[in-house]
């Protein structure tokens, strides 16, 4: 699985990340959380292989992370990355020519459970079914790791509700792990079996939500508030 070594990332002088050592559990849900400009983004990219690490190593199951070995990652970008004039099922027949673990039944099964019209223009789509086609796409990929950077953000309760399911529905943590980047804690909460807090490109907590449950007696926003809040007096 990943690992990330001493890590480090700085674009131009200016520090994202600040040295990150973690290592993540297959089969196990990881929710990222932190302010804007935080590091989030900058940390899955560096799982993906998108950056390089400025210091430090990146590692899937012990090899180097690097553009050209990142199949073992299907990564969901903040942006919009597909093409607009593309219909629904365009989209996805392109996706399964660009990556050779695209499953065509789970995508035909994720279809029907987000109640997605397969003719319709993506350019149509409101930003709800936008969202949904982009969690379409991530989660009809084998690829061992995905990486979901603000699934839910902008997203109105319905929505996120349904995504949440399709995420519970489709991702086979048998075989795959997930990691995702949110400031939604209250929906994902029942999702995650760890969480890790960043603040300023560093990692200032990390913790299992069993341990934050039983131990810690709080709830993810409670514990949330709590981190951030010593973060800031120390
Ligand atoms: N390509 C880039 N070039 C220069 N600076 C960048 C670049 N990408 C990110 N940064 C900077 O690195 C820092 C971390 O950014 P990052 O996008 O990883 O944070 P984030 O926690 O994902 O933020 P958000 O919640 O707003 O998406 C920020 O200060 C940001 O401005």
């Amino acid at each position: 699985m990943i690992h990330l070594e001493q890590v480090s990332k700085h674009y131009l002088k200016k520090a994202a990340l600040s040295d990150i050592t973690l290592s993540l559990t297959p089969g196990t849900i990881t929710g990222v959380i932190g302010e804007n400009g935080s590091g989030k983004s900058t940390l899955l990219k560096l799982m993906a292989g998108l950056v390089r690490p400025t210091r430090g190593s990146v590692t899937f199951d012990g090899k180097p992370v690097t553009r050209r070995i990142a199949s073992h990652v299907s990564y969901l970008s903040e942006q919009e990355t597909y093409y607009p004039f593309y219909t629904v099922q365009e989209t996805i027949d392109w996706q399964a020519s660009q990556f050779p673990d695209f499953d065509h039944q789970i995508a035909e099964e994720i279809l029907h459970f987000m109640n997605l019209d397969p003719e319709d223009p993506v350019k149509n789509l409101s930003k709800g079914n936008r969202a949904r086609v982009k969690i379409l796409l991530s989660l009809a990929r084998k690829a061992p790791l995905i990486l979901m950077d603000e699934p839910l953000s902008g997203l109105d309760p319905m929505v996120r509700d349904s995504i949440i399911k399709g995420l519970i529905s489709f991702v086979d943590l048998e075989k795959q792990t997930l990691v995702i980047t949110t400031h939604e804690v209250d929906e994902i909460e029942s999702l995650l079996d760890h969480v890790i807090a960043i603040r300023e490109g560093k990692i200032i907590q990390s913790i299992s939500l069993e341990d934050l449950h039983l131990e810690e007696g709080v709830n993810l926003r409670q514990w949330m508030n709590q981190t951030y809040t010593s973060s800031t007096r120390s």
